[in-house]
């Protein structure tokens, strides 16, 4: 299998390469040259989680031999989930919710960061790379930590997070800012999430400092869902969802389900357009948005139009108006119109919007919730239901809601359920009418803790007395130069 650019298709490398870049040298993103049929759909039902990772990644990781791929996947969905069917599905309310956050750090973004630094070590050998990879994420909360824990102490890698310092949770900014492991690099911006990514994807097309770090024997690469290596072990879920709905006896074989993801940075919902297109059997795939609503925008006009202000919201993971992964839809959706996809993406970056005109986007319905519906979601469930979810389900359970209602559509429905509702305790308990007022995080998630008999994960509870590790903050224009004072690569270092 190849890889090739967005934007300029004649750039084709292969997986390992894929992983290890993160981002195409023209800033393009690396997409499947093609996206191969799953045919037999009936022999998932029997398998574990692992072997349906196998099962998927081995099309697409066509440079990595049977045994090392095998052992990737064996040593990342190990007991680092609190359970050994992974990803488990429960029935709330006639859908049901895919839970993707018992991985070590409690947001679905454990379940591809598990997997890519094993990948990515295999990859270092099999280009036979001897250069220190330097993993450069940026992050609305979830994709930080995760990286943090996936990365830390791994030799021969180092990894530097950026995240928008009044754009996170506290409990995800605890997360972070306590990491430890030497490897580890945690700044805070002043700025927001796309100011994060775009300082990242910059300094990706800086030549002069790749240069630099070059000559240093460094090279960067990404943990972010730019990075093809953080898509495709994010399409195991979806077969692996269906395959145990259809085994338990609530799906009959070749039934068509929706499924509905709480979208940011448009990596998750594309894993599930990438499974529709393999052959799940999908209907719609609806992408749920919070009040930044740029997507529902887009869908509805065709216009992506980021010149509008970014909302902090209680689903801050999906405070984000530059969704970078849509890039890699519209790349498949115009069939592979790479020069149509890098003047969008200049006019993007030059005028900040674009315009489609001839794509069609029926597999895909998108609606947003507001800051008031999240909360009353949240308590409606958890009265009616007694199922407690975290703001970013609760956008996608709300949204698929108006859907149903909208449309009528009864189909059987897969909810992406991203993050555990301890990541942000504030919210979900004052949504269920816990008072919180200025109390300490800590005691909120105790209060939640006694009302939902749902016990506090170990790794939150003790965040409370961990060291603070990482102190640093920078402006949004100087990541560059705190990059530099990391690796000790600067002119001053010279
Ligand atoms: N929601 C993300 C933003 C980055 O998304 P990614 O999937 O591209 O890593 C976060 O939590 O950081």
């Amino acid at each position: 299998m190849r890889y090739i650019s967005t934007r300029n298709k004649e750039i084709s490398i292969s997986s390992s390469e894929a992983i290890i870049q993160g981002i195409s040298k023209d800033g393009g993103l690396f997409v499947p040259q093609i996206l191969p049929r799953i045919e037999d759909l009936e022999a998932m039902e029997n398998m574990h989680y692992k072997e349906i990772a196998y099962t998927i990644m081995k099309k697409f990781f066509t440079d990595f031999g049977p045994a090392a791929l095998k052992t990737c996947i064996d040593k990342a969905y190990d007991n680092k989930f609190d359970t050994d069917i992974i990803a488990p599905v429960v029935e709330v309310n006639n859908s049901f919710i895919l839970e993707l956050f018992h991985g070590p750090t409690f947001a679905f973004k454990d379940m591809a960061l598990s997997i890519l630094p094993y990948l990515l070590k295999e990859s270092t050998k099999i280009t036979s790379i001897q250069k220190e990879i330097v993993i450069l994420t940026a992050t609305s909360g979830d994709t930080g930590k995760a990286a943090l824990e996936g990365f830390a102490n791994v030799h021969g890698i180092k990894i530097i997070v950026f995240y928008p310092e009044n754009g996170v949770s506290e409990i995800q900014k605890k997360q972070m800012i306590t990491q430890e492991g030497e490897n580890t690099f945690v700044v805070g911006i002043r700025g927001n999430f796309d100011d994060a990514q775009n300082g990242v994807k910059d300094i990706f097309n800086d030549r002069e400092f790749i240069e630099l770090i070059d000559k240093n024997n460094y090279m960067f690469s990404s943990a972010n869902s730019i990075n093809i290596g953080r898509l495709i072990p994010q399409i195991v879920y979806y077969f692996y969802s269906y395959s145990m709905l259809v085994k338990q006896k609530k799906l009959n074989k070749e039934e068509k389900i929706n499924i509905v993801v709480p979208t940011g940075n448009f990596g998750n919902i594309l894993a599930a357009y990438y499974a529709k297109v393999m052959g799940l059997p999908v209907n719609k795939l609806i992408s749920a948005s919070n009040e930044n609503n740029i997507l529902w925008d887009f869908f509805r006009t065709g216009v992506y139009d980021k010149r509008r202000e970014l909302i902090l919201t209680s689903s801050p993971s999906m405070d984000i108006l530059i969704s970078s992964n849509l890039e890699r839809l519209l790349f498949h959706l115009s069939g592979g119109d790479d020069k149509m996809v890098a003047s969008s993406m200049a006019k993007l970056s030059k005028e900040g919007f674009y315009k489609m005109d001839n794509l069609n986007f029926e597999d895909f319905y998108s609606n947003y919730s507001t800051e008031e519906e999240v909360k009353e979601r949240i308590c409606k469930v958890f009265k009616e239901e007694n199922y407690l979810m975290d703001p970013h389900t609760a956008v996608a359970v709300n949204v698929y809601e108006k859907y149903r209602s909208e449309t009528k559509d009864n189909l059987k429905t897969i909810i992406a359920s991203t993050a555990s509702p301890y990541k942000f305790g504030n919210t979900a308990a004052s949504a269920i009418g816990i008072k919180t007022g200025d109390k300490d995080e800590f005691r909120i998630l105790e209060e939640l803790e006694d009302k939902t008999k749902i016990a506090v994960p170990k790794a939150i509870k003790t965040l409370k007395d961990k060291v603070i590790l990482h102190n640093n903050n920078c402006n949004k224009d100087d990541m560059r130069q705190i990059i530099e004072e990391f690796l000790k690569v600067g002119v001053a270092n010279d």
